[in-house]
């Protein structure tokens, strides 16, 4: 069911609560990568031109229900201050009289940045009062974090109770970017899962494999699927108690024709850094004591060609331990037959945007996913509770 947004509603000189995801990495008190802020930016300024007063909360990290300094917002507030070409006030609470006085003294136009919500242990519980004091700072609640939207909490979910809800522009674009890519996708429909979370995306591959033509598995994952094959894996990262599993899955993807593709060939080594001696083996020739830490090139190439052919491909996890040079060839591989394919290219997950950034072939993606969980949890078909609260379209 599709959400009202923002454009379907009239914000002028009405404050706008806004949900964001402003939960960027930060190093020593500097953001490391700002495109969870540069994404909210249409959703801003498009409240910003219609003289709405805009009251932007988030959180950032896991402060655990407590005032900490290094979760403070005040350098997300510089940030997007520096994007937007205009003063951002900060205000060190979410709620009480300090905050309230502040949203009094605003005028049309103007945008505040609340502290961390997750300051309170209220926001985690999604406690009823706490998103009430939230929801009394404005007229209308505008969900725009879709980075958090599988979180039922007082700023995501539970401050609908008291508001008039609608999709931000960013919500508005992942639910239909990601929404398009698996309820109605171009076909071929291929899946590229890697990385090394295999219990985590696991419940991903069962789901997917009712949707797609090809499943492509790399990275640590596919591991777990050569040993449920019967192969020797040495030290290679394997999930003992997915194998059964895995199997099953191999046997599904059969009777249901999809087709599943493994590595023929992987890199292998004996330690786990950079320069360690490597070398190129076919997947029945991983000897005791080394790990498979990449795809080999034939399994590369493969992986390419039918990525170059999708109507749509849908990326999660890395194909190798990419942060490794010597190992990161099968990822990028993938990564330049994603920007080389002519349907819709999907990318969800931390890693695999880092991937794709670090080949530089970031702005040849048709969408990169904000949300690492929530797009997983999109992508398995679960109802995600920011998302739920929203009024629907009639
Ligand atoms: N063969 C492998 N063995 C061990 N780790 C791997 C392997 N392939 C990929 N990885 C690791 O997986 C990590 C990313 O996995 P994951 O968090 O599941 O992806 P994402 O963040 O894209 O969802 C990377 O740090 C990468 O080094
Ligand atoms: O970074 C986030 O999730 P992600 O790492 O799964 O993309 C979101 O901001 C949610 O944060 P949380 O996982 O602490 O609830």
């Amino acid at each position: 069911m599709e959400k009202i947004s923002l454009r379907d509603i009239d914000v002028r000189g009405k404050r706008v609560l806004v949900r964001e995801d402003l939960n960027v990495p930060l190093k020593n008190g500097v953001i490391t990568d700002d495109t969870r802020i540069r994404m909210t930016l249409p959703t801003m300024q498009y409240l910003i031109d219609r003289g709405a007063r805009v009251i932007v909360a988030s959180h950032l990290g896991r402060p655990k229900g407590q005032a900490v300094d290094e979760f403070r917002l005040t350098p997300v507030a510089k940030r997007l201050a520096e994007l937007l070409g205009k003063p951002v006030a900060k205000v060190d609470d979410s709620i009480g009289p300090e905050v309230q006085a502040a949203v009094a003294a605003m005028q049309d136009g103007d945008v505040l940045l609340l502290e961390n919500v997750r300051f309170y242990k209220e926001e985690e519980k999604n406690d009823k009062a706490y998103a009430k004091a939230l929801a009394d700072l404005a007229d209308i609640y505008v969900n725009d974090a879709f980075g958090t939207s599988h979180r039922a909490h007082a700023s995501t979910a539970g401050v609908a109770d008291f508001l008039p809800a609608v999709a931000g522009f960013l919500m508005e674009k992942e639910l239909s970017m990601l929404g398009k890519a698996v309820t109605n996708p171009e076909r071929p429909f291929v899946a590229v899962i890697g990385g090394a979370k295999v219990s985590d995306k696991i419940g991903v591959i069962e789901n997917l494999l009712n949707k797609v033509d090809s499943l492509i598995i790399g990275g640590g994952m596919a591991n777990t699927f050569l040993r449920a094959l019967g192969y020797e894996t040495g030290n290679s990262l394997v999930e003992a108690d997915k194998v059964n599993l895995a199997g099953e899955l191999i046997l599904r993807a059969k009777a249901q024709k999809v087709n599943l593709l493994l590595p023929t060939d992987v890199v292998v080594t004996q330690a786990f850094e950079a320069g360690a001696p490597q070398k190129t083996v076919g997947v029945n020739a991983i000897e005791p004591g080394w790990m498979a830490l990449d795809i080999g090139p034939e399994t590369a190439k493969l992986y390419a060609d039918v990525v170059k052919q999708a109507g749509t491909v849908l990326w999660n996890g890395p194909m190798g331990v990419f942060e490794i040079d010597d190992f990161a060839k099968g990822t990028e591989a993938v990564a330049q037959a994603m920007a080389e394919c002519r349907g819709i290219t999907v990318i969800g997950g931390g890693d695999s945007v880092a991937a794709v950034n670090k080949v530089g072939v970031a702005d040849q993606m048709s969408h990169i996913s904000t949300g690492g969980g929530a797009s997983l949890e999109f992508l398995e078909g679960k109802k995600l509770p920011g998302v739920a609260v929203l009024r629907d379209k009639k």
